[in-house]
């Protein structure tokens, strides 16, 4: 580390608009030096002829408050000064948007999961905690990435520390040939230790930042002492020191071919995911990175009036207000179904009017786009019927066909009047999200709904299902192509963790949200739940070994039921939702399979919910009862 008045430049300074778009000749293509997940960068060469790089943020993302990372970025950079964070030609840390600055014996938790697949630790995956040993994991994947390769890395999930070390090694050794020093090898060694360090899963077991500093020096004094040593005329010793560090095309393992199988990097990956955005479906569904804000024409949507709306729904009144979601607020409105004016309450037909919130319009546009693209071309009795939308001035609205018994967790979690599910009915609701699902996935639409889940789920006067929140819907992979790969977005607790870790997208993503829906039914526990005991609060983890034996599922199942409910029923339906929720995404089922599950679930059994069955004898709901308060012991008693 060196003294912190030698990185001290000047303080960042404000530049207007004109300026920056004169210095980069009107942010022209030319000038164009890199892409990143929130906007484009560009060279610009101001008058004193220090060259800078401009970053143009596209828009806000949905999920994502971009005034605070934009604010974060600016605040945090302004705070923390190092050479290995604005300036000169050592590798360089950017992008402080997601950042945090706090004390090294802090941990804090978040709501959403953001951030880069692969590279986030398993205590932020599965409980949404940040400590400065997250930056640690990150750390340990960018020394082996550099040190193994983008394909190297994946190589370490197969194999024990001391192989991939000794892999890792020989190809360096094979590589550098004549220029293999006794510490340079010892160096490469070492360095994949302490990278394989930083990667523990127990976050207690990784380096703090200053340790790995003082190890990692040590290896580059040593080195270069060597280095100097001897005469070489290849090239100065600090290069090679250099490259091997930080230059990944030096790498050896990447350039040897070593673990080149399987395709591309990170580029051409995203790439790809983008050319094959752009196609049809056969309801004519577009959808693509260039276009992906804008919103097609279809028939079946119409465009309303703001002051219709208005009107619609009393101006907005706290007695039409449905609910709010992570968009905006949810009102009820009256329309005349032929001339979509406003009308009184009573007549006409009944919408869900949905406002999206001003605070972060901008941000809303891609996701309102994904909606109203999706939903205003599909059509199936469980998909939610989208009427139309408006989009006038700051004002962006939706309106949908009204679906009286309002979200499925509100019934889950018994929020507001909502009486607990009877057991047919949460069959019922089951089969009807599965068909759902199931619709998406076909061949024809293809559609990866990403963000499934019980508040998307919509209950009809008849207990109907109906998919509603396409926001975050994309197409899937055609072709040759497996999956997606995209920027994690999502609910915790819901995404497949071949998603978190990796970014790549397939069905069996939203095949492994529909496993945890399944748990959700069964139990009528949260999915994530921070109040619940340590090591409980994730449904999928907790109550998987329950899933694994057939005599212990009684003990996941809800409480609320009272005792009533089929226990073969219970039986199959926690086989299918282990089967969703399996690690190996290739194990998952197809929600074609599981709709033949669920479909011969409701034949067999009786359509008055049969009572539970215990060693032959028949279980009374109340003493069901007292047993469901003693099952629920074994999660440490606690229900929220
Ligand atoms: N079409 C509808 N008919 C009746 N009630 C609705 C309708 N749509 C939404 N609601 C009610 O409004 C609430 C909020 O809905 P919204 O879709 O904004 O929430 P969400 O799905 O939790 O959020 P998000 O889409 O931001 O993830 C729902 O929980 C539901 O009770």
């Amino acid at each position: 580390m060196e003294n912190e008045s030698q990185h001290t430049s000047a303080m960042p300074r404000d530049f207007t608009f004109q300026l920056l778009k004169q210095i980069t000749n009107d942010f022209s293509e030319d000038n164009r030096i890199g892409v990143g997940g929130y906007g484009l960068v560009y060279k610009g060469t101001l008058d004193s002829g220090e060259v800078i790089a401009v970053k143009k943020l596209y828009y806000k993302h949905p999920g994502l408050d971009s005034d605070k990372q934009f604010q974060n970025e600016c605040t945090n950079l302004m705070r923390v000064r190092h050479q290995n964070i604005v300036r000169n030609m050592m590798p360089k840390i950017g992008d402080f948007g997601l950042s945090r600055l706090f004390d090294s014996t802090e941990t804090c938790s978040t709501k959403g999961i953001i951030g880069t697949p692969g590279y986030m630790p398993p205590e932020y995956i599965n409980r949404f905690h940040i400590t400065p040993k997250f930056d640690v994991f990150s750390l340990g994947v960018t020394i082996i990435k550099i040190m193994a390769g983008h394909q190297g890395y994946s190589k370490l999930a197969d194999m024990s520390s001391q192989e991939f070390i000794q892999l890792v090694h020989e190809k360096w050794e094979k590589a550098l040939q004549t220029t293999v020093l006794s510490h340079t090898s010892h160096g490469v060694k070492k360095c994949i230790e302490i990278a394989l360090r930083c990667v523990e899963a127990d976050r207690v077991k990784r380096p703090t930042i200053a340790e790995v500093v003082d190890e990692l020096s040590k290896i580059d004094t040593a080195i270069i002492d060597e280095l100097n040593e001897i005469d070489t005329a290849r090239s100065s010793p600090i290069e090679q020191v250099t490259n091997l560090r930080s230059n990944q095309a030096f790498n050896p393992c990447v350039n040897s071919g070593m673990f080149s199988k399987g395709g591309g990097k990170d580029g051409k990956m995203i790439s790809s995911c983008s050319s094959q955005a752009i196609r049809a479906s056969s309801d004519s569904v577009l959808l693509s990175v260039d276009i992906k804000c804008q919103i097609l024409p279809s028939a079946s949507v119409k465009i309303f009036s703001y002051d219709n709306l208005r009107l619609a729904t009393r101006k907005f009144r706290a007695n039409t207000l449905l609910g709010e979601g992570g968009f905006g607020r949810v009102y009820k409105g009256w329309i005349d179904e032929n001339t979509l004016s406003p009308c009184k309450p009573g007549t006409g037909i009944i919408v869900a009017v949905k406002r999206l919130s001003q605070e972060s319009l901008q941000g809303h546009q891609e996701w309102l786009a994904a909606e109203v693209n999706y939903l205003g071309h599909l059509s199936h009795p469980n998909l939610v019927k989208l009427f139309g939308y408006c989009l006038e001035d700051e004002h962006q609205l939706l309106v949908y066909e009204f679906i009286p018994r309002g979200s499925l967790d509100n019934h889950l979690y018994r929020r507001g009047p909502c009486q607990p599910l009877s057991w047919n009915l949460r069959m019922k609701v089951a089969l009807g999200a599965a068909k759902a699902l199931a619709y998406l996935h076909c061949a024809e639409t293809n559609i990866i709904f990403r963000d499934f889940g019980s508040s998307h789920i919509l209950l009809d006067r008849d207990y109907t299902a109906k998919l509603a929140g396409f926001g975050l819907a994309v197409n899937g992979p055609v072709g040759e192509e497996s999956h997606l790969t995209t920027r994690v977005v999502g609910t915790h607790g819901y995404a497949a963790p071949e998603y978190i870790a990796t970014g790549h997208l397939t069905q069996k993503c939203d095949i492994y949200c529909f496993g945890v829906l399944l748990l959700e039914m069964l139990s009528g526990l949260r999915v994530l739940d921070p109040n619940r005991p340590a090591g409980e609060q994730h449904l999928v983890d907790c109550a998987r070994p329950y899933l694994e034996h057939k005599h212990k599922i009684r003990c996941v199942i809800d409480a609320n039921l009272g005792g009533i409910y089929s226990f073969s029923a219970a039986q199959k339906i926690a086989a299918l939702a282990l089967e969703c929720v399996c690690l190996d995404p290739k194990k998952r089922p197809t929600m074609d399979a599981a709709v033949s599950v669920l479909e011969g679930v409701q034949e067999d059994e009786e359509p008055e919910a049969a009572e539970h069955q215990e060693s032959g004898k028949k279980v009374t709901a109340s003493a069901s009862r007292k047993n469901g308060k003693s099952r629920w012991n074994i999660f440490g008693g606690g229900r929220s």
